[in-house]
């Protein structure tokens, strides 16, 4: 019998979830950063839809951004059970349309939330591997699929995803992509927008071309990669940064490799009882950086917010930070920012 259970419980779970899902988030106090140019108040941490929630999506034949995935449907809504108000997706993870599901099924109040999306313009990987955009004519045409399959009338920041602008990736320049985006903030699509994995120097090339200005650049940014020359060029024009990977630290050693930062990490955990997640995800914060993390677990998800109830003293803030710039790592797009200047 035990296999009619089997053939009965997925059944059983489409059934019930769109009318009994409802969830009640824990109650927090999530503090905020405030975004120069719109005044803004953004929750000071992101759940991210990407990562490894985007590649169960790219590597199954069988999902495609058409389809509801209810693993990722569960792990949305867990996070937001759990008190996250900021969810990060982008066209390029293919999951959208899970977030408009967790969103819809969970009746959580759109006023509340924080939505962040991005627009594909194609990609070349480190492997020198080329992917096309996911929409040929830019941002506006993204945006709009993306406001659709989330069932938003609008998201709170809309980003372009990576600077690779050339005909092998899509049919538009950054300077028409811009224009795009700006259009998309003056119709009121996106309450602000921004760009991600734009180094200075390609910052510095937008900023001369943009009338309305970036307000936000999401990077990788954690001890082991902290783009000092990027930090203060975002400081110098007020752009707000967002660091993505944020516990990269905690997989930067290999068995049997033992990374400068692992035995502090250790004992500032015991100091501070926290666990090393904690540690990294507050480091972020304490930067006046946002981090975006992610899990498919709801213990940990809920543990992240332990990072508010603690800060580390500037002895042992300014340690790690010494200590994480004694050693290199990268783990996205070394062909930007190791090779273009
Ligand atoms: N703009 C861009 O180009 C990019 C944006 N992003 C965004 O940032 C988000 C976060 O990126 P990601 O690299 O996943 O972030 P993190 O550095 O937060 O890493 C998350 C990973 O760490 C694991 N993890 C979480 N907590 C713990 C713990 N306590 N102990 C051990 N493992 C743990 C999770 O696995 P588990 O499920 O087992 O908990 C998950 O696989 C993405 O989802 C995406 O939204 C990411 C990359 C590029
Ligand atoms: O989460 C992400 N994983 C990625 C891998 C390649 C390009 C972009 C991303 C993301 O944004």
């Amino acid at each position: 019998m035990e296999y009619i259970k089997d053939l009965l419980l997925p059944l059983k779970n489409s059934f019930f979830s769109n009318r009994s899902s409802k969830i009640i988030p824990a109650m927090r106090n999530i503090p905020t950063f405030t975004l120069p140019h719109t005044g803004d108040k953004i929750p000071a941490v992101a759940f991210g839809s990407g990562s490894k929630h985007r590649l169960r999506k790219w590597s199954d034949p069988k999902l495609s951004k058409d389809t509801v995935d209810e693993t990722i449907v569960r792990i949305i809504m867990d996070a937001l059970k759990a008190g996250f108000n900021h969810l990060d997706t982008a066209e390029s993870y293919l999951t959208r349309i899970e977030i408009g599901e967790a969103l819809k099924r969970s009746g959580v109040d759109r006023s509340k939330l924080w939505i962040t999306d991005k627009y594909n313009q194609g990609w070349i990987l480190d492997d020198g591997q080329v992917l096309r955009s996911g929409s040929p004519s830019g941002p506006y045409e993204s945006l709009k699929k993306g406001l659709k399959m989330m069932g938003l009338k609008y998201v709170d920041l809309f980003l372009i995803h990576g600077p690779y602008f050339n005909p092998q990736t899509c049919d538009i320049t950054l300077e028409e992509a811009w224009k795009q985006m700006e259009r998309i903030q003056k119709e009121g699509l996106a309450r602000n927008i921004g760009v991600s994995n734009f180094n200075a120097s390609r910052l510095r090339k937008l900023y001369e071309i943009a009338d309305v200005k970036p307000q936000v650049d999401q990077v990788e940014y954690h001890l082991y990669e902290q783009e000092p020359d990027l930090i203060e060029f975002c400081k110098d024009h007020d752009i707000f940064v967002e660091a993505y990977t944020p516990l990269t630290p905690m997989f930067a050693s290999k068995v049997g490799e033992n990374r400068p930062l692992n035995p502090i990490i250790d004992k500032l955990c015991h100091k501070y009882h926290v666990e090393p997640n904690q540690l990294l995800l507050r480091w972020v914060y304490q930067s006046g950086v946002l981090p975006i993390t992610t899990s498919s677990k709801l213990s940990r998800m809920t543990e992240t917010f332990k990072i508010f109830d603690f800060e580390l003293e500037k002895t042992d803030f300014d340690l790690l930070q010494k200590v994480g710039k004694s050693f290199h790592y990268r783990h996205y797009f070394r062909n930007i920012f190791e090779n273009d200047h």
